[in-house]
């Protein structure tokens, strides 16, 4: 599949290998356009962080990287360490689920951000200081100037998350890549971080490669869905198209094991049997744990195919067969 190249971020073939030679990702490809909020989901270990690593330039060199990822014109896959440290926090913004990652345990809040303002624009200490506070400010942080003065440890959880937040936002990047932003937090806690973090995109017009496992912040928060399983592509699409009609298996699978809003007494939860396969299978790696599965499932691999309105792929040979809702096919497994 060639590179679209109306898009900002392309990714094509994308394959990272473990130290231990497994193949983690597994030729995936998918777009992040100017503005949208794409979604990265899927199970645990489904190589979700690996491939925001890829992109960011933060995988460590025991692993091995292929294909492409293009940011607009620039190849960024084999590039040098410069080109990357060039992009960090000016074209691409990057949250991680614990901010302690990314904020020094050594300096205050307020004297990091305004460290980065500075490591971009050639502004006095003092300007510098004032546009961390505000930025403090526009991601509600309470009383920003004089907790601008105080080390990560004292902020909270929530607060930690925010100013990760407006320190990925100070230079107005146009990609901002957040993995698990809200997993750490209280629940109460996850929506204020995430309406702060729309908030700072829709205001500067940064798109969001957004990973999460959390299908309900998937349908309220983006734009289009990716769903990875065992290092591949699953189906992607319009989130609306996605969650009204999904075409893969595991995406229903995945949709119907949603606890209802109001749960029936006596009612089963469907649920996916099963785990994820450890190693690699010779034709699609959800087959084991299908309920359409058959011969040719277990010997030929899907690739992604046209779906459905808004460039919707699916990868799998019987989406045609998948009824919607697919919970009674998921229930022959459920539990109760
Ligand atoms: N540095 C590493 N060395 C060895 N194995 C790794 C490394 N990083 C990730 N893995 C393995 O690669 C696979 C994909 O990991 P990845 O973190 O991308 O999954 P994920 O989809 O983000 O999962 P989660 O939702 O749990 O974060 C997992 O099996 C993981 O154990």
């Amino acid at each position: 599949m060639p590179h679209d190249t109306s898009a900002l971020l392309s990714v094509r073939d994308l394959r990272i290998a473990l130290p231990s030679g497994t193949l983690a990702v597994r030729g995936l490809s998918f777009d992040v356009r100017g503005g949208e909020v794409l979604a990265l989901v899927g199970e645990s270990g489904a190589g979700k962080s690996l491939t925001a690593r890829a992109v960011l330039g933060m995988l460590p060199s025991s692993t091995r990287v292929t294909g492409s990822v293009r940011l607009g014109e620039l190849e960024l896959l084999g590039a040098r360490r410069a080109v990357y440290a060039g992009l960090w926090g000016r074209r691409i913004g990057y949250v991680p689920q614990d901010a302690l990652s990314v904020l020094s345990p050594v300096h205050t809040v307020g004297a990091q951000l305004a460290a980065v303002v500075r490591s971009v624009s050639g502004v006095s200490r003092r300007a510098a200081r004032e546009r961390a506070v505000a930025a403090l400010e526009r991601v509600a942080i309470p009383d920003a100037a004089r907790r601008a003065r105080a080390y990560p440890h004292e902020f909270s959880g929530g607060m930690r998350q925010r100013a990760a937040i407006a320190m990925a936002m100070l230079n107005e990047p146009e990609l901002l890549i957040a993995d698990e932003p809200t997993t750490a937090l209280d629940p109460s806690i996850q929506r204020q971080v995430l309406d702060v973090l729309a908030a700072q995109r829709e205001a500067t017009g940064a798109a969001l490669l957004l990973i999460t496992h959390d299908l309900g912040i998937v349908a309220d928060r983006a734009d289009r869905v990716l769903v990875m399983y065992a290092g591949r592509h699953a189906e992607s699409g319009p989130v609306e198209g996605v969650f009204a009609r999904p075409r893969a298996p595991y995406t229903a699978g995945l949709i119907a094991s949603l606890p209802p809003e109001e749960p029936v007494p006596g009612r089963r939860l469907p649920a996916i049997a099963g785990v994820p396969p450890s190693g690699p299978l010779p034709g699609c790696a959800f087959a084991p744990r299908c309920p359409l599965a058959d011969a040719r499932c277990r010997t030929q691999e899907p690739e992604p195919t046209p779906a459905g309105p808004g460039g919707s792929l699916v990868s799998c040979h019987h989406s045609a067969r998948l009824p919607f809702p697919a919970d009674d096919l998921f229930l022959r497994d459920g539990v109760v």
